[in-house]
């Protein structure tokens, strides 16, 4: 069991799971996107452990940029997804692999939707380590999922419970 600040965590998901659902998702990304050229896009900043390890294990050409996205104080959503940090480069005609460390209520997808729709991007995909079917509202298809988990807050590989966490290799659930 761990503390961070006032709530209580115990361990739920190991980093053997965790490197399995990884593993999968990459083999997916090479098979796809091998001769493509794709444009991984970060969201920071709970996704910088998945999207270092997704990049890692993709053998072809690729380019990396990353957006910062905040809506979460404590263990929910405010509803108000805030860029922080927007897009640097054209992504004009590219194929993007969005790089999501968590598919939640899909509220900071949403708005990312917005972002890309205005860049005409050639087609864009979502691959994200954990998502949780039961919170998830929104339409749009999440195609490369690492480990489906039901609708509690979890924190540790770049996950936080207001900023802390995020180190930790292993992932704990709310006790
Ligand atoms: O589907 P949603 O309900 O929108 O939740 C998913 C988002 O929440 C987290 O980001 P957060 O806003 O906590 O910022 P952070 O990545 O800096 O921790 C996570 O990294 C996702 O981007
Ligand atoms: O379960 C969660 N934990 C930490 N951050 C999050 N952002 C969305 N869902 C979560």
């Amino acid at each position: 069991m761990i503390k961070l600040h006032d709530l209580e965590f115990e361990p739920y998901i190991s980093e053997e799971e965790i490197n399995v659902a990884i593993d999968k998702v990459a083999q997916k990304l090479n098979e796809d996107y091998m001769d493509a050229n794709p444009i991984f896009l970060g969201v920071l900043n709970g996704s910088f452990m998945f999207a270092t390890e997704v990049i890692k294990r993709f053998s072809g050409d690729c380019e990396v940029s990353f957006v910062k996205l905040g809506s979460y104080e404590g263990t929910r959503t405010t509803g108000n997804v805030k860029t922080l940090l927007g897009l640097n480069q054209s992504l004009r005609g590219r194929k993007v692999i969005l790089l999501e460390d968590i598919v939640d209520t899909g509220n900071t997808l949403e708005e990312i939707n917005k972002i890309l729709l205005k860049e005409e991007v050639a087609n864009y995909e979502v691959a994200t380590l954990f998502y949780k079917p039961e919170a998830y509202k929104k339409e749009f298809n999440i195609k490369y999922r690492g480990m489906e988990i039901p609708n509690k807050f979890i924190v540790g590989y770049g996950l936080d419970y207001d900023g802390l966490g995020r180190n930790l290799t292993q992932v704990y659930k709310l006790k």
